[in-house]
Protein backbone atom coordinates (compact mmCIF):
# COMPACT_ATOMS: atom_id res chain seq x y z
CA UNK A 1 0.00 0.00 0.00
CA UNK A 2 1.44 3.55 -0.92
CA UNK A 3 1.39 6.23 1.53
CA UNK A 4 -1.79 7.88 -0.03
CA UNK A 5 -3.53 4.91 1.42
CA UNK A 6 -4.51 3.23 -1.85
CA UNK A 7 -3.73 0.19 -3.32
CA UNK A 8 -5.41 0.73 -6.36
CA UNK A 9 -2.63 1.43 -8.91
CA UNK A 10 -5.26 2.87 -11.13
CA UNK A 11 -6.37 5.48 -8.36
CA UNK A 12 -6.88 8.73 -9.60
CA UNK A 13 -4.68 9.93 -7.20
CA UNK A 14 -1.44 8.24 -8.70
CA UNK A 15 0.14 10.38 -11.86
CA UNK A 16 -0.04 7.18 -14.49
CA UNK A 17 3.49 6.85 -15.62
CA UNK A 18 5.58 8.83 -13.53
CA UNK A 19 8.65 7.42 -12.27
CA UNK A 20 11.61 8.10 -9.69
CA UNK A 21 10.84 11.44 -7.33
CA UNK A 22 8.11 12.83 -9.25
CA UNK A 23 6.52 8.57 -8.25
CA UNK A 24 7.89 8.53 -4.75
CA UNK A 25 6.48 12.48 -3.68
CA UNK A 26 3.26 11.25 -5.87
CA UNK A 27 2.54 8.42 -3.62
CA UNK A 28 3.04 9.44 -0.34
CA UNK A 29 0.34 12.28 -1.09
CA UNK A 30 3.08 15.48 -1.18
CA UNK A 31 1.79 15.88 -5.19
CA UNK A 32 -1.19 15.36 -6.80
CA UNK A 33 -1.54 13.74 -10.31
CA UNK A 34 -2.35 17.45 -11.83
CA UNK A 35 0.99 18.79 -10.39
CA UNK A 36 3.12 15.56 -12.05
CA UNK A 37 1.53 16.73 -15.09
CA UNK A 38 2.31 20.00 -15.21
CA UNK A 39 6.18 19.14 -14.04
CA UNK A 40 6.60 15.95 -16.72
CA UNK A 41 5.06 18.29 -19.64
CA UNK A 42 7.50 21.25 -19.01
CA UNK A 43 10.87 18.94 -18.58
CA UNK A 44 9.61 17.14 -21.50
CA UNK A 45 9.28 20.86 -23.60
CA UNK A 46 12.46 22.25 -22.18
CA UNK A 47 14.33 18.57 -22.77
CA UNK A 48 15.54 18.82 -18.86
CA UNK A 49 15.73 15.61 -17.21
CA UNK A 50 17.17 16.74 -14.34
CA UNK A 51 14.56 14.79 -11.77
CA UNK A 52 15.40 17.81 -9.29
CA UNK A 53 14.27 20.49 -11.58
CA UNK A 54 10.80 18.27 -12.23
CA UNK A 55 10.33 17.98 -8.38
CA UNK A 56 10.71 21.86 -8.71
CA UNK A 57 8.21 22.33 -10.94
CA UNK A 58 5.80 20.32 -9.38
CA UNK A 59 6.19 21.92 -5.79
CA UNK A 60 5.87 25.56 -7.60
CA UNK A 61 2.73 24.01 -9.01
CA UNK A 62 1.96 22.34 -6.03
CA UNK A 63 2.26 26.05 -3.82
CA UNK A 64 0.09 27.53 -6.37
CA UNK A 65 -2.69 24.97 -5.70
CA UNK A 66 -2.74 25.70 -1.89
CA UNK A 67 -2.70 29.83 -2.26
CA UNK A 68 1.03 30.58 -2.48
CA UNK A 69 2.71 32.53 -5.37
CA UNK A 70 6.14 31.02 -4.40
CA UNK A 71 7.79 28.08 -2.56
CA UNK A 72 11.11 28.38 0.14
CA UNK A 73 13.18 25.28 -1.42
CA UNK A 74 15.10 25.79 1.87
CA UNK A 75 12.60 24.79 4.00
CA UNK A 76 9.91 23.19 2.02
CA UNK A 77 10.86 19.41 3.02
CA UNK A 78 9.83 20.46 6.78
CA UNK A 79 6.89 22.57 5.59
CA UNK A 80 4.95 19.76 4.09
CA UNK A 81 5.62 16.94 7.20
CA UNK A 82 7.41 14.69 4.75
CA UNK A 83 10.89 15.06 5.89
CA UNK A 84 11.81 11.07 5.60
CA UNK A 85 11.58 11.79 1.20
CA UNK A 86 14.77 12.49 -0.92
CA UNK A 87 14.21 15.86 -1.08
CA UNK A 88 17.32 17.59 -2.31
CA UNK A 89 19.27 19.77 -0.23
CA UNK A 90 18.07 23.38 -0.46
CA UNK A 91 21.04 25.03 -2.04
CA UNK A 92 21.85 22.09 -4.20
CA UNK A 93 17.97 22.40 -5.40
CA UNK A 94 18.01 26.31 -6.25
CA UNK A 95 21.63 25.39 -8.20
CA UNK A 96 19.43 22.60 -10.03
CA UNK A 97 17.38 25.17 -10.93
CA UNK A 98 19.03 28.14 -11.76
CA UNK A 99 21.06 25.82 -14.30
CA UNK A 100 18.01 24.79 -15.60
CA UNK A 101 16.62 25.49 -19.54
CA UNK A 102 13.22 26.50 -17.44
CA UNK A 103 14.81 29.37 -16.35
CA UNK A 104 16.72 30.05 -19.17
CA UNK A 105 14.36 32.05 -21.99
CA UNK A 106 11.12 31.52 -22.63
CA UNK A 107 11.50 31.49 -18.56
CA UNK A 108 9.23 28.72 -16.66
CA UNK A 109 11.24 28.91 -13.39
CA UNK A 110 12.35 31.70 -10.96
CA UNK A 111 14.54 32.15 -7.72
CA UNK A 112 14.44 34.81 -5.82
CA UNK A 113 16.30 35.64 -2.91
CA UNK A 114 18.84 32.79 -3.31
CA UNK A 115 15.51 30.25 -1.91
CA UNK A 116 12.13 31.30 -3.48
CA UNK A 117 11.12 29.61 -6.15
CA UNK A 118 8.61 31.16 -8.59
CA UNK A 119 6.59 30.08 -11.67
CA UNK A 120 7.97 33.21 -13.49
CA UNK A 121 4.26 34.57 -14.23
CA UNK A 122 3.77 35.00 -10.76
CA UNK A 123 6.89 36.42 -9.83
CA UNK A 124 5.87 38.81 -12.65
CA UNK A 125 2.45 39.56 -11.19
CA UNK A 126 4.05 40.33 -8.11
CA UNK A 127 6.51 42.73 -9.60
CA UNK A 128 4.02 44.34 -11.69
CA UNK A 129 1.97 44.77 -8.63
CA UNK A 130 4.61 46.46 -7.21
CA UNK A 131 5.52 48.39 -9.32
CA UNK A 132 2.22 49.68 -10.31
CA UNK A 133 1.38 50.65 -7.06
CA UNK A 134 4.62 52.52 -6.03
CA UNK A 135 4.46 54.10 -9.66
CA UNK A 136 1.21 56.29 -9.15
CA UNK A 137 1.89 59.35 -8.91
CA UNK A 138 1.43 61.82 -5.61
CA UNK A 139 -1.25 64.01 -5.31
CA UNK A 140 0.07 67.67 -5.94
CA UNK A 141 -0.83 69.76 -2.72
CA UNK A 142 -4.47 71.41 -1.87
CA UNK A 143 -4.42 74.91 -2.14
CA UNK A 144 -5.68 76.68 1.13
CA UNK A 145 -9.01 76.75 -0.61
CA UNK A 146 -9.32 73.58 -1.04
CA UNK A 147 -8.27 72.33 2.03
CA UNK A 148 -10.80 74.86 3.67
CA UNK A 149 -13.44 73.41 1.63
CA UNK A 150 -12.33 69.83 2.26
CA UNK A 151 -12.58 70.37 5.99
CA UNK A 152 -16.11 72.13 5.91
CA UNK A 153 -16.97 68.90 3.57
CA UNK A 154 -15.62 66.66 6.16
CA UNK A 155 -17.91 68.05 8.83
CA UNK A 156 -20.84 68.27 6.44
CA UNK A 157 -20.87 64.42 5.34
CA UNK A 158 -19.64 63.27 8.65
CA UNK A 159 -21.38 65.66 11.13
CA UNK A 160 -22.12 63.52 13.85
CA UNK A 161 -20.69 62.57 17.45
CA UNK A 162 -18.85 58.84 16.76
CA UNK A 163 -17.50 59.19 13.40
CA UNK A 164 -14.42 60.79 13.72
CA UNK A 165 -12.24 57.13 13.39
CA UNK A 166 -14.45 57.06 9.41
CA UNK A 167 -13.39 60.91 9.42
CA UNK A 168 -9.85 60.15 9.58
CA UNK A 169 -10.36 57.22 7.47
CA UNK A 170 -11.21 59.63 4.64
CA UNK A 171 -8.93 62.50 5.40
CA UNK A 172 -5.70 59.53 4.82
CA UNK A 173 -7.75 58.32 1.47
CA UNK A 174 -8.39 62.27 0.27
CA UNK A 175 -4.87 62.61 0.69
CA UNK A 176 -3.34 59.96 -1.46
CA UNK A 177 -3.80 58.49 -5.13
CA UNK A 178 -4.17 54.89 -3.58
CA UNK A 179 -5.72 54.10 -0.23
CA UNK A 180 -6.19 50.98 0.96
CA UNK A 181 -9.65 51.24 3.37
CA UNK A 182 -9.01 48.49 5.94
CA UNK A 183 -11.97 47.47 8.56
CA UNK A 184 -14.22 44.07 9.89
CA UNK A 185 -17.71 44.13 9.42
CA UNK A 186 -19.78 46.90 10.02
CA UNK A 187 -16.96 48.98 10.89
CA UNK A 188 -18.15 51.50 8.47
CA UNK A 189 -16.32 51.02 5.43
CA UNK A 190 -19.69 51.78 2.89
CA UNK A 191 -20.22 54.37 5.07
CA UNK A 192 -16.78 56.34 4.42
CA UNK A 193 -16.88 54.76 0.84
CA UNK A 194 -19.74 57.02 0.16
CA UNK A 195 -18.90 60.26 1.91
CA UNK A 196 -15.50 59.96 0.49
CA UNK A 197 -17.07 59.83 -2.66
CA UNK A 198 -19.03 62.65 -2.47
CA UNK A 199 -16.44 64.41 -1.24
CA UNK A 200 -14.43 63.93 -4.10
CA UNK A 201 -17.79 65.24 -6.29
CA UNK A 202 -17.55 68.22 -4.47
CA UNK A 203 -13.55 68.94 -5.11
CA UNK A 204 -14.15 68.09 -8.89
CA UNK A 205 -17.34 70.50 -9.37
CA UNK A 206 -15.21 73.03 -7.37
CA UNK A 207 -12.39 73.27 -9.55
CA UNK A 208 -15.08 73.19 -12.28
CA UNK A 209 -13.69 69.93 -14.24
CA UNK A 210 -16.22 67.62 -15.72
CA UNK A 211 -18.63 65.03 -13.15
CA UNK A 212 -16.08 62.53 -11.86
CA UNK A 213 -16.42 59.31 -13.56
CA UNK A 214 -16.63 56.44 -10.84
CA UNK A 215 -16.31 52.37 -10.60
CA UNK A 216 -17.66 50.77 -8.03
CA UNK A 217 -16.43 46.71 -8.18
CA UNK A 218 -16.30 44.12 -6.57
CA UNK A 219 -14.50 40.55 -7.11
CA UNK A 220 -18.14 38.19 -7.41
CA UNK A 221 -21.40 39.23 -8.85
CA UNK A 222 -22.85 38.83 -5.16
CA UNK A 223 -20.42 41.50 -3.69
CA UNK A 224 -20.91 43.52 -6.22
CA UNK A 225 -25.04 43.76 -6.02
CA UNK A 226 -24.18 44.35 -2.20
CA UNK A 227 -21.71 46.68 -2.92
CA UNK A 228 -24.53 48.97 -4.80
CA UNK A 229 -26.92 48.32 -2.32
CA UNK A 230 -25.13 49.78 0.62
CA UNK A 231 -23.40 52.69 -1.26
CA UNK A 232 -27.24 53.37 -2.26
CA UNK A 233 -27.98 53.50 0.95
CA UNK A 234 -25.38 55.09 2.64
CA UNK A 235 -25.54 57.97 0.10
CA UNK A 236 -29.33 58.19 0.71
CA UNK A 237 -28.39 59.29 4.21
CA UNK A 238 -25.97 61.97 3.21
CA UNK A 239 -27.30 65.88 2.39
CA UNK A 240 -29.07 66.65 -0.59
CA UNK A 241 -26.31 68.67 -2.15
CA UNK A 242 -23.85 65.62 -2.07
CA UNK A 243 -27.10 63.37 -3.15
CA UNK A 244 -27.10 65.62 -6.21
CA UNK A 245 -23.55 65.56 -7.18
CA UNK A 246 -22.94 61.51 -6.63
CA UNK A 247 -26.52 60.98 -8.97
CA UNK A 248 -26.65 57.03 -9.57
CA UNK A 249 -24.21 54.98 -8.56
CA UNK A 250 -23.80 51.65 -10.14
CA UNK A 251 -21.83 48.68 -9.02
CA UNK A 252 -19.95 45.63 -10.78
CA UNK A 253 -18.16 42.71 -10.84
CA UNK A 254 -14.05 43.54 -11.57
CA UNK A 255 -14.71 41.19 -15.07
CA UNK A 256 -17.12 43.37 -16.18
CA UNK A 257 -15.20 46.25 -15.45
CA UNK A 258 -12.21 45.31 -16.84
CA UNK A 259 -13.73 43.53 -19.96
CA UNK A 260 -13.89 39.65 -20.08
CA UNK A 261 -12.96 38.52 -23.28
CA UNK A 262 -14.55 35.34 -24.54
CA UNK A 263 -10.61 33.97 -25.80
CA UNK A 264 -9.10 34.77 -22.33
CA UNK A 265 -9.83 34.41 -18.79
CA UNK A 266 -6.68 36.19 -17.64
CA UNK A 267 -6.59 38.95 -20.24
CA UNK A 268 -9.23 41.76 -20.41
CA UNK A 269 -10.33 44.86 -23.03
CA UNK A 270 -8.63 47.02 -20.70
CA UNK A 271 -5.47 46.93 -19.86
CA UNK A 272 -2.34 49.20 -20.09
CA UNK A 273 -2.68 50.70 -23.77
CA UNK A 274 -6.64 50.90 -23.21
CA UNK A 275 -6.91 52.33 -19.73
CA UNK A 276 -10.15 52.35 -17.86
CA UNK A 277 -12.02 55.90 -18.31
CA UNK A 278 -13.02 56.31 -14.48
CA UNK A 279 -11.48 59.20 -12.43
CA UNK A 280 -12.16 56.99 -9.27
CA UNK A 281 -12.01 53.29 -8.90
CA UNK A 282 -13.22 52.00 -5.62
CA UNK A 283 -12.99 47.89 -5.22
CA UNK A 284 -14.68 46.46 -2.55
CA UNK A 285 -14.05 43.09 -0.58
CA UNK A 286 -10.29 43.25 -1.36
CA UNK A 287 -9.83 40.57 0.56
CA UNK A 288 -10.50 38.02 -1.63
CA UNK A 289 -8.99 39.32 -5.18
CA UNK A 290 -6.33 37.22 -6.64
CA UNK A 291 -2.61 38.24 -7.05
CA UNK A 292 -3.64 37.91 -11.53
CA UNK A 293 -6.93 40.26 -11.40
CA UNK A 294 -4.92 42.76 -9.20
CA UNK A 295 -2.19 42.92 -11.38
CA UNK A 296 -4.94 43.35 -14.43
CA UNK A 297 -6.79 45.94 -12.52
CA UNK A 298 -3.48 48.16 -11.56
CA UNK A 299 -2.19 47.58 -15.35
CA UNK A 300 -5.76 49.10 -16.09
CA UNK A 301 -6.59 51.87 -13.83
CA UNK A 302 -5.21 55.23 -15.16
CA UNK A 303 -2.58 56.04 -13.06
CA UNK A 304 -3.65 59.76 -12.21
CA UNK A 305 -7.14 58.42 -11.25
CA UNK A 306 -7.92 57.47 -7.22
CA UNK A 307 -7.85 53.72 -6.29
CA UNK A 308 -9.20 53.01 -3.18
CA UNK A 309 -9.32 49.44 -2.17
CA UNK A 310 -11.42 48.40 0.67
CA UNK A 311 -11.85 45.13 2.51
CA UNK A 312 -11.07 42.90 6.02
CA UNK A 313 -7.63 41.79 6.04
CA UNK A 314 -8.67 38.95 8.22
CA UNK A 315 -10.82 37.07 6.23
CA UNK A 316 -10.35 34.51 4.03
CA UNK A 317 -8.43 35.27 0.68
CA UNK A 318 -8.78 34.50 -2.17
CA UNK A 319 -9.59 31.18 -3.81
CA UNK A 320 -6.70 31.39 -6.67
CA UNK A 321 -3.13 32.71 -5.41
CA UNK A 322 -2.15 35.18 -3.14
CA UNK A 323 -3.33 37.08 -0.31
CA UNK A 324 -2.98 40.16 -1.89
CA UNK A 325 -4.84 42.63 0.58
CA UNK A 326 -2.62 41.36 3.83
CA UNK A 327 0.28 41.82 1.64
CA UNK A 328 -0.79 45.51 0.85
CA UNK A 329 -2.03 45.91 4.71
CA UNK A 330 1.67 45.04 5.79
CA UNK A 331 3.52 46.21 3.22
CA UNK A 332 2.44 49.55 1.96
CA UNK A 333 1.72 49.90 5.92
CA UNK A 334 5.19 49.58 6.56
CA UNK A 335 6.25 52.37 4.14
CA UNK A 336 6.61 55.96 5.39
CA UNK A 337 5.08 57.86 2.48
CA UNK A 338 1.76 55.61 2.29
CA UNK A 339 -1.18 55.09 5.21
CA UNK A 340 -3.48 52.52 5.59
CA UNK A 341 -6.90 54.17 6.54
CA UNK A 342 -7.79 51.58 9.14
CA UNK A 343 -11.70 51.42 11.18
CA UNK A 344 -11.57 49.66 13.76
CA UNK A 345 -14.95 50.19 15.80
CA UNK A 346 -17.73 48.27 14.97
CA UNK A 347 -21.52 49.42 14.55
CA UNK A 348 -23.10 46.25 13.68
CA UNK A 349 -22.08 43.56 16.55
CA UNK A 350 -22.67 43.57 20.46
CA UNK A 351 -19.76 44.07 22.77
CA UNK A 352 -18.84 40.17 22.96
CA UNK A 353 -19.19 39.30 19.69
CA UNK A 354 -16.61 41.83 19.10
CA UNK A 355 -14.20 41.22 21.80
CA UNK A 356 -14.10 37.78 20.89
CA UNK A 357 -13.55 38.37 17.17
CA UNK A 358 -11.06 40.43 18.27
CA UNK A 359 -9.27 37.83 20.56
CA UNK A 360 -9.55 35.28 17.61
CA UNK A 361 -7.73 38.13 15.47
CA UNK A 362 -5.16 38.87 17.66
CA UNK A 363 -4.36 35.20 18.22
CA UNK A 364 -5.21 35.30 21.96
CA UNK A 365 -6.12 31.23 22.35
CA UNK A 366 -6.64 31.82 26.26
CA UNK A 367 -9.05 34.67 25.85
CA UNK A 368 -10.91 33.31 23.18
CA UNK A 369 -11.75 30.03 25.45
CA UNK A 370 -12.54 32.10 28.33
CA UNK A 371 -15.19 34.23 26.00
CA UNK A 372 -16.65 31.57 24.69
CA UNK A 373 -16.78 29.59 28.22
CA UNK A 374 -18.07 32.76 29.68
CA UNK A 375 -20.75 32.59 27.24
CA UNK A 376 -24.07 35.03 27.76
CA UNK A 377 -26.66 36.18 25.36
CA UNK A 378 -24.52 36.72 22.13
CA UNK A 379 -21.62 33.79 22.73
CA UNK A 380 -22.56 30.17 23.58
CA UNK A 381 -20.00 27.13 23.10
CA UNK A 382 -21.55 23.66 22.93
CA UNK A 383 -18.32 20.93 24.16
CA UNK A 384 -20.92 17.86 24.62
CA UNK A 385 -18.71 15.09 23.13
CA UNK A 386 -22.15 14.42 20.60
CA UNK A 387 -23.46 17.90 19.95
CA UNK A 388 -26.80 16.58 18.16
CA UNK A 389 -29.13 16.45 20.57
CA UNK A 390 -28.12 20.51 21.55
CA UNK A 391 -28.50 21.02 18.04
CA UNK A 392 -31.44 19.14 17.66
CA UNK A 393 -32.76 21.43 20.20
CA UNK A 394 -31.54 24.32 19.24
CA UNK A 395 -32.25 24.47 15.34
CA UNK A 396 -35.01 22.44 14.88
CA UNK A 397 -37.45 24.62 16.28
CA UNK A 398 -36.36 27.33 13.91
CA UNK A 399 -36.80 24.55 10.88
CA UNK A 400 -40.46 24.11 11.95
CA UNK A 401 -41.24 27.25 11.89
CA UNK A 402 -39.73 27.76 8.53
CA UNK A 403 -42.08 24.92 6.93
CA UNK A 404 -44.96 26.39 8.90
CA UNK A 405 -44.39 30.10 7.00
CA UNK A 406 -43.39 28.01 3.28
CA UNK A 407 -46.78 25.71 3.65
CA UNK A 408 -48.63 28.68 4.65
CA UNK A 409 -47.38 30.50 1.59
CA UNK A 410 -45.64 33.37 3.73
CA UNK A 411 -43.03 34.12 1.30
CA UNK A 412 -42.22 37.28 3.44
CA UNK A 413 -41.87 35.67 6.68
CA UNK A 414 -39.90 32.69 5.34
CA UNK A 415 -37.51 34.51 3.80
CA UNK A 416 -37.15 36.78 7.15
CA UNK A 417 -36.93 33.32 9.33
CA UNK A 418 -34.24 32.37 6.77
CA UNK A 419 -32.03 35.10 7.30
CA UNK A 420 -32.46 34.79 10.99
CA UNK A 421 -29.95 31.50 11.27
CA UNK A 422 -27.29 30.26 9.27
CA UNK A 423 -25.27 26.56 10.20
CA UNK A 424 -21.54 26.92 8.96
CA UNK A 425 -19.31 24.31 7.97
CA UNK A 426 -15.96 24.17 7.12
CA UNK A 427 -16.14 21.25 4.40
CA UNK A 428 -18.97 19.53 2.86
CA UNK A 429 -18.24 16.16 3.37
CA UNK A 430 -17.81 14.16 6.65
CA UNK A 431 -19.22 13.69 10.05
CA UNK A 432 -18.63 17.69 10.09
CA UNK A 433 -20.05 18.56 6.30
CA UNK A 434 -22.66 20.27 4.45
CA UNK A 435 -23.98 17.08 3.06
CA UNK A 436 -24.05 15.43 6.29
CA UNK A 437 -25.99 18.29 8.43
CA UNK A 438 -28.40 18.67 5.41
CA UNK A 439 -29.22 15.39 5.49
CA UNK A 440 -29.24 15.14 9.26
CA UNK A 441 -31.78 18.35 9.33
CA UNK A 442 -34.30 16.89 6.89
CA UNK A 443 -34.66 13.76 9.06
CA UNK A 444 -35.41 15.70 12.28
CA UNK A 445 -38.16 17.71 10.34
CA UNK A 446 -39.27 14.47 8.73
CA UNK A 447 -38.94 12.93 12.11
CA UNK A 448 -41.31 15.78 14.05
CA UNK A 449 -43.85 16.51 11.15
CA UNK A 450 -44.18 12.97 10.58
CA UNK A 451 -43.69 13.23 6.92
CA UNK A 452 -41.21 11.85 4.69
CA UNK A 453 -38.64 13.89 2.55
CA UNK A 454 -38.78 12.03 -0.52
CA UNK A 455 -38.42 14.91 -3.13
CA UNK A 456 -35.48 17.53 -3.82
CA UNK A 457 -37.87 20.41 -3.38
CA UNK A 458 -40.32 20.85 -0.49
CA UNK A 459 -41.79 23.41 1.43
CA UNK A 460 -39.67 24.92 3.60
CA UNK A 461 -36.67 23.92 1.54
CA UNK A 462 -33.94 26.43 2.40
CA UNK A 463 -31.79 26.89 -1.20
CA UNK A 464 -28.72 28.57 -1.67
CA UNK A 465 -27.76 29.88 -5.33
CA UNK A 466 -24.72 28.56 -6.61
CA UNK A 467 -24.28 29.96 -9.79
CA UNK A 468 -24.98 33.73 -11.32
CA UNK A 469 -28.26 34.12 -12.94
CA UNK A 470 -28.29 37.66 -14.22
CA UNK A 471 -31.70 36.86 -16.37
CA UNK A 472 -32.95 36.37 -12.88
CA UNK A 473 -31.05 38.99 -11.03
CA UNK A 474 -29.92 36.40 -8.99
CA UNK A 475 -26.24 35.71 -7.84
CA UNK A 476 -24.22 32.82 -6.37
CA UNK A 477 -24.73 32.94 -2.61
CA UNK A 478 -28.06 34.57 -2.75
CA UNK A 479 -30.11 32.60 -0.88
CA UNK A 480 -34.15 31.47 -0.92
CA UNK A 481 -36.57 28.99 0.38
CA UNK A 482 -39.79 26.68 -1.53
CA UNK A 483 -43.43 27.64 -0.48
CA UNK A 484 -46.25 26.71 -0.97
CA UNK A 485 -48.40 28.51 -3.89
CA UNK A 486 -51.91 26.49 -4.71
CA UNK A 487 -51.03 22.65 -5.36
CA UNK A 488 -47.15 23.44 -6.14
CA UNK A 489 -44.15 25.25 -5.03
CA UNK A 490 -42.57 28.33 -5.86
CA UNK A 491 -38.83 29.59 -4.58
CA UNK A 492 -39.23 32.63 -2.81
CA UNK A 493 -35.40 34.11 -3.01
CA UNK A 494 -33.73 37.16 -1.23
CA UNK A 495 -31.75 38.66 -4.05
CA UNK A 496 -29.74 41.52 -3.55
CA UNK A 497 -32.19 43.93 -5.23
CA UNK A 498 -35.13 42.58 -3.06
CA UNK A 499 -37.07 39.67 -3.14
CA UNK A 500 -38.21 37.76 -6.63
CA UNK A 501 -39.97 34.26 -6.88
CA UNK A 502 -39.89 31.85 -9.46
CA UNK A 503 -40.74 28.68 -10.04
CA UNK A 504 -38.11 26.10 -8.77
CA UNK A 505 -37.69 24.58 -12.83
CA UNK A 506 -36.23 27.51 -13.67
CA UNK A 507 -33.49 27.60 -10.92
CA UNK A 508 -30.56 25.43 -12.54
CA UNK A 509 -28.07 25.60 -9.76
CA UNK A 510 -29.31 25.66 -6.23
CA UNK A 511 -28.31 23.48 -3.34
CA UNK A 512 -29.91 22.65 -0.30
CA UNK A 513 -29.19 24.93 2.92
CA UNK A 514 -30.04 23.84 6.30
CA UNK A 515 -26.25 24.07 5.87
CA UNK A 516 -23.37 26.16 4.33
CA UNK A 517 -19.28 26.12 4.05
CA UNK A 518 -18.07 28.65 5.57
CA UNK A 519 -16.67 30.15 2.46
CA UNK A 520 -19.87 30.46 0.86
CA UNK A 521 -21.17 32.78 3.58
CA UNK A 522 -18.56 35.09 3.52
CA UNK A 523 -20.21 38.56 2.67
CA UNK A 524 -23.51 37.92 4.25
CA UNK A 525 -24.46 37.67 7.69
CA UNK A 526 -27.60 36.46 9.66
CA UNK A 527 -29.07 37.17 13.50
CA UNK A 528 -28.17 33.60 14.33
CA UNK A 529 -24.68 32.01 13.34
CA UNK A 530 -23.77 27.98 14.53
CA UNK A 531 -20.48 27.03 13.79
CA UNK A 532 -19.66 23.71 13.20
CA UNK A 533 -15.57 23.03 14.06
CA UNK A 534 -13.87 20.68 12.04
CA UNK A 535 -11.63 18.06 13.32
CA UNK A 536 -8.44 19.65 14.96
CA UNK A 537 -6.41 18.25 11.97
CA UNK A 538 -8.28 19.36 9.15
CA UNK A 539 -6.22 21.66 7.10
CA UNK A 540 -9.19 24.35 6.48
CA UNK A 541 -8.96 24.74 10.20
CA UNK A 542 -7.35 28.16 10.41
CA UNK A 543 -8.09 31.41 12.47
CA UNK A 544 -8.74 33.54 9.22
CA UNK A 545 -11.69 30.78 8.56
CA UNK A 546 -12.87 30.74 12.15
CA UNK A 547 -12.65 34.51 12.09
CA UNK A 548 -15.03 34.72 9.27
CA UNK A 549 -17.51 32.44 10.57
CA UNK A 550 -17.85 34.08 14.35
CA UNK A 551 -18.23 37.69 12.51
CA UNK A 552 -21.17 36.22 10.01
CA UNK A 553 -23.48 36.56 13.36
CA UNK A 554 -25.09 39.56 13.93
CA UNK A 555 -26.67 38.83 17.30
CA UNK A 556 -25.33 35.42 18.44
CA UNK A 557 -22.72 33.06 17.53
CA UNK A 558 -23.04 29.15 18.71
CA UNK A 559 -19.36 27.26 18.29
CA UNK A 560 -19.61 23.78 18.23
CA UNK A 561 -16.40 22.16 19.10
CA UNK A 562 -14.13 21.19 21.91
CA UNK A 563 -11.26 23.40 23.17
CA UNK A 564 -8.33 21.70 20.97
CA UNK A 565 -10.45 22.23 17.76
CA UNK A 566 -10.92 25.49 18.79
CA UNK A 567 -7.25 26.21 19.76
CA UNK A 568 -6.06 25.03 16.78
CA UNK A 569 -8.00 27.66 14.71
CA UNK A 570 -7.23 30.30 16.67
CA UNK A 571 -3.15 29.31 16.73
CA UNK A 572 -3.40 28.33 12.77
CA UNK A 573 -2.50 31.43 10.19
CA UNK A 574 -3.75 30.21 6.33
CA UNK A 575 0.11 30.91 5.64
CA UNK A 576 0.11 31.98 1.75
CA UNK A 577 3.57 32.42 0.84
CA UNK A 578 3.79 35.71 -1.25
CA UNK A 579 6.94 37.95 -1.58
CA UNK A 580 4.81 40.75 -2.46
CA UNK A 581 4.59 42.10 1.30
CA UNK A 582 7.98 42.49 1.43
CA UNK A 583 9.10 43.71 -2.00
CA UNK A 584 6.54 46.74 -1.20
CA UNK A 585 8.07 47.30 2.06
CA UNK A 586 11.70 46.63 0.55
CA UNK A 587 11.03 49.28 -2.63
CA UNK A 588 12.30 52.84 -2.55
N1 LIG B 1 -20.12 56.02 13.11
C1 LIG B 1 -21.24 55.31 13.10
N2 LIG B 1 -22.09 55.34 14.12
C2 LIG B 1 -23.22 54.61 14.10
N3 LIG B 1 -23.61 53.80 13.09
C3 LIG B 1 -22.80 53.74 12.03
C4 LIG B 1 -21.58 54.48 11.97
N4 LIG B 1 -20.98 54.20 10.81
C5 LIG B 1 -21.76 53.32 10.16
N5 LIG B 1 -22.85 53.05 10.89
C6 LIG B 1 -23.93 52.12 10.54
O1 LIG B 1 -23.43 50.83 10.82
C7 LIG B 1 -23.79 49.90 9.79
C8 LIG B 1 -22.55 49.33 9.15
O2 LIG B 1 -21.90 50.31 8.40
P1 LIG B 1 -21.30 50.04 6.97
O3 LIG B 1 -22.25 49.28 6.12
O4 LIG B 1 -20.74 51.30 6.42
O5 LIG B 1 -20.10 49.07 7.41
P2 LIG B 1 -19.19 48.11 6.52
O6 LIG B 1 -17.84 48.12 7.17
O7 LIG B 1 -19.24 48.52 5.10
O8 LIG B 1 -19.90 46.73 6.75
P3 LIG B 1 -19.74 45.33 5.97
O9 LIG B 1 -18.32 45.17 5.62
O10 LIG B 1 -20.18 44.36 6.99
O11 LIG B 1 -20.66 45.43 4.82
C9 LIG B 1 -24.66 50.68 8.83
O12 LIG B 1 -26.00 50.49 9.19
C10 LIG B 1 -24.24 52.12 9.05
O13 LIG B 1 -25.28 53.03 8.75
Amino acid sequence: MTALGVDDPHDARLALGATGLLADFNAAGVLEAADVHVARRLTSLAGDDDERVALAVAVAARAVRAGSVCVDLHTVAGDTGAEELAWPSGPEWVEAVTASALAGEPRVLRIEGGRMLYLDRYWREEQQVCADLLGRPPLPALSTDASATLDAGLARVFPHEGYDEQRAAAAIALSQRTTVLTGGPGTGKTTTVAALLALLAEQTQVAGDPPLRIALAAPTGKAAARLHQAVRDEVERLPSVDRDRLGDLRSVTLHRLLGSRPDSSTRFRHHRDNRLPHDVVVVDETSMVSLTMMARLLEAVRPESRLILVGDPDQLTSVEAGAVLADLVEGLGARSDTRIAALSTSHRFGESIRTLAAAVRRGDADAVIDLLRAGGEHVVLVEDADPVPHLREALLPRMLALRGAAEQGDAPTALRLLDGHRLLCAHRDGSRGVHHWNRLSERWISEETGVGIWSAWYPGRPVLVTANDYGLGLYNGDAGVAVRRGAGLRAALEATSGPVEVAPGRLGDVETMHAMTIHKSQGSQADEVTVLMPPEDSRLLTRELFYTAITRARGLVRVVGTEAEVRAAVERRAVRASGLRQRLQDAP
